[in-house]
């Protein structure tokens, strides 16, 4: 069995093309959105055409014990809260990945269950818009990988990947899974907070010349902190890739963005405040990433 744990977009889009595909999968959701999406069912809207999944859900987390693959779909601040709560019950031979944005998922989550853990970088664009619907805004495709990896791990993320497969999901397994999380999160450092503090778009965002100029401090500050801690990143690569965001994902706004709206905590300290913490420990300016972390830290207080 393939256990989802938070039925949120991620959860809710991934989990669902799994159960499309005929796989056996269990959402793990909190009660009141175990119960619609259990009687329910779940829709997936495509820009043509909403399709609609019954699935099996549960609000049971003793039921992990049950998991051949369990799939990490919580916001990164609650990584280390949702691990201890499953630990008692995962099985040593579940396969752990992380469906998350930030750089510390995987260790986060390995130093609770004693483990390694997989992690898979996420380029998709996914927003719920109610309890049991999620609207699919582009992308898919998923970048695997076991920070710290050996030849012996490879295994274990080709049986991942085999199984996203099946469902017809786009993965690659990397060649060099720091590079690639690192890339993934300066990506998120450029986009998220700016699209929740003005509740933009991509494409909005980067046709104003003082938002893309903001972008582009944010990402050389990252670039900075990267070469600091002796990370070798293809700069040109991540600065087209982020060109890219705007014109694959035009009407996409940020998860943090629905995070803000929604009144929710957001992953701030994972991605511009993370930014900011290395900048003290290595004695690097940051001062926008800094600044967008105080921002958004003031959103948090007014909810
Ligand atoms: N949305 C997107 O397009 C993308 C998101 N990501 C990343 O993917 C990760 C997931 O994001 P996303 O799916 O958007 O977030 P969501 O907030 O939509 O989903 C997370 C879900 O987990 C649920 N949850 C939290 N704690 C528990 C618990 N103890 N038991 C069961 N369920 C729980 C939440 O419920 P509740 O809300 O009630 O707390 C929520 O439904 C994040 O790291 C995000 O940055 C990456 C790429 C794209
Ligand atoms: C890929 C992207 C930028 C999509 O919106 C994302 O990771 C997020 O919103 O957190």
């Amino acid at each position: 069995m393939i256990a989802i744990l938070g039925a949120g977009a991620v959860g809710c889009y991934y989990g669902g093309l799994l159960a499309a595909s005929g796989q056996e999968v269990l959402f793990f959701a909190k009660s009141k959105r175990a119960k619609i999406l259990q009687t329910e069912g779940l829709n997936i809207r495509w820009s043509t055409h909403t399709q609609h999944l019954k699935i099996q859900v549960t609000d049971d987390i003793q039921r992990i014990r049950e998991a051949n693959a369990l799939l990490i779909c919580v916001k990164a601040n609650q990584s280390t809260a949702i691990a201890n709560q499953i630990k008692p019950f995962l099985s040593t031979n579940t396969m752990v990945l992380s469906m998350q944005n930030g750089l510390q998922n995987a260790q986060r989550l390995s130093e609770v269950f004693g483990r390694p853990v997989d992690v898979a970088m996420i380029y998709a664009a996914l927003a719920m818009t109610s309890d049991n619907t999620v609207s699919y805004q582009g992308g898919g495709h998923l970048v695997l990988g076991r920070p710290g990896d050996t030849a012996a791990h490879q295994d274990a993320l080709q049986a991942l990947a085999d199984m996203f497969h099946k469902a017809n999901i786009p993965v690659k397994i990397s060649a060099n899974i720091t590079q690639d999380l690192w890339s993934k999160w300066i990506i998120n450092c450029a986009f998220n907070a700016l699209s929740a503090l003005g509740q933009i778009a991509y494409q909005d965002l980067m046709q104003q010349a003082h938002l893309s100029e903001i972008i582009n401090s944010i990402v050389n500050e990252c670039f900075a902190l990267a070469k600091a801690e002796k990370i070798t990143l293809d700069e040109a690569a991540i600065s087209h890739q982020i060109q890219q965001v705007a014109i694959q994902w035009p009407l996409q706004k940020s998860s943090m963005a629905q995070d803000v709206m929604a009144k929710r905590p957001t992953e701030i300290a994972e991605l511009n405040g993370l930014a900011q913490a290395k900048g003290v420990l290595l004695n690097l300016p940051t001062p926008i990433n800094t600044v967008l972390t105080s921002l958004i830290k003031m959103q948090e207080r007014l909810y």
